[in-house]
């Protein structure tokens, strides 16, 4: 099959919900850029009528498209895969109403990432508009899902917290060389992870300059990483996860550490996932000695991890890191649509990272 096509050698349509936001915007930038893909419909409600080109002044003279208010049956008219990039519970209330109109959806919120409903309802404090849909959906992390997203009608993008941990501790627990009581997660997000929204500890008096830990022991991020890793060993785990926010605007670094089990050096851990993700084009396990930097992978679909022992603690020190915008959201939605679509799943995301 021509990779720049899908199987009928057409382009296809997309469209994006809540194109006026950071995964919208970042969605755009590299959705203008994908042989594949003909972006035909944008939707925002507070920029209703508006040219993107004036919303994201970014995209002038790249796009002409006009935003509209989100109507399902005028998006699905135009569109064969509908990317929805707002909020949570905005976006299950959106897919419940596109999917009977045919299209695919890629839901970049956390709507349709656990499994379960009361567990959804304990942590986003609301009832799940259609739990029959948790069933259906398929957790879009393509290195683990990848052949239920080749048939798949509704993709759950991974929170980009979850991204990076379970990419970095699934070799780790599906082989058995750490004890799964033993993880330990810290991880620094830059503020372009909270969204665009207005919010007064986003202002820059108030980042700039700052770090500070956040949702300690409560983020809502934690179920949905317990649920993957518990779902990849068949028992439950649970973790220690702390989140932080840094006065930068992309990123995630977050750094793991666990208990071996096993007698591991290093070099035997390295060889581990380099054997795990050898065909994983956009996992880079860094050579001896180097550890992942955010800012090696920003702009990019990569998520680099880097290994070291402790042998006096016995522990391994797991560090990954990933653009939030990119891996941790819109660059993996778009990952998933070309499973989903047939297409070579590197198509439109084979950018080096923005460095310095
Ligand atoms: N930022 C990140 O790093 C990541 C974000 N996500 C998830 O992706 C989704 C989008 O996040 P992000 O782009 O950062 O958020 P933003 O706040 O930047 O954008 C949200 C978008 O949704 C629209 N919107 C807001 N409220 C509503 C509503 N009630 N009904 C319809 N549309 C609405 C907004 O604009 P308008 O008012 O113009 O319609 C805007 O286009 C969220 O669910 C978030 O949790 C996931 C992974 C990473
Ligand atoms: C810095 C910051 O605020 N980050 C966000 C993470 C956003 C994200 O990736 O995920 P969701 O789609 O699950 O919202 C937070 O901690 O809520």
């Amino acid at each position: 099959m021509n990779p720049q096509m899908d199987d009928t050698g057409q382009k296809i349509r997309v469209a994006v919900v809540g194109a006026s936001g950071y995964t919208g915007m970042e969605l755009l930038r590299l959705l203008i850029n994908h042989p594949a893909v003909e972006i035909t419909a944008l939707t925002s409600e507070s920029y209703a009528d508006s040219p993107i080109e004036e919303v994201l002044p970014s995209l002038f003279g790249m796009l002409k498209l006009t935003c509209k208010k989100f109507d399902p049956r005028e998006v699905a008219k135009h569109a064969d895969v509908v990317f929805l990039a707002v909020p949570h519970k905005t976006a299950m209330a959106a897919a419940v109403e596109l999917l009977p109109l045919g299209v695919k959806v890629i839901d970049l919120s956390a709507d349709f990432r656990l499994r379960d409903p009361a567990v959804y309802r304990q942590w986003y404090g609301a009832d799940h508009a259609a739990p029959e849909l948790l069933k259906e959906a398929v957790y879009a992390l393509p290195e683990f899902y990848r052949q239920q997203l080749t048939t798949a009608r509704l993709a759950a993008a991974p929170g980009c917290y979850p991204t990076a941990v379970l990419l970095g501790l699934f070799p780790l627990l599906k082989r058995e060389v750490v004890d799964p009581c033993s993880l330990v997660i810290d991880a620094i997000s830059g503020a372009s992870g909270a969204g665009r929204k207005l919010d007064l500890p986003l202002h820059f008096a108030e980042l700039e300059g700052n770090v500070k830990a956040y949702k300690v022991a409560c983020h809502r991020h934690m179920p949905e990483i317990e649920q993957e890793l518990s779902r990849c060993i068949g028992r439950d785990v649970m973790v220690t996860f702390t989140p932080h926010l840094v006065g930068t605007v992309r990123g995630i670094l977050a750094t793991i550490t666990a208990t071996l089990v096993t007698s591991k050096d290093v070099k035997e851990l390295r060889t581990l996932y380099q054997s795990w993700y050898q065909d994983e084009p956009f996992v880079r396990i860094l050579p001896d000695g180097r550890f992942p930097e955010t800012k090696q992978v920003r702009g990019s679909n990569f998520c680099d991890i880097g290994l070291a022992v402790d042998a006096r603690t016995r522990r391994v020190i797991v560090v990954v890191a990933i653009d939030n915008l990119v891996k941790g959201a819109s660059g993996q939605a778009i990952q998933a649509m070309n499973v989903m679509m047939g297409l070579d799943e590197r198509t439109g995301l084979r950018l080096p990272p923005l460095f310095p």
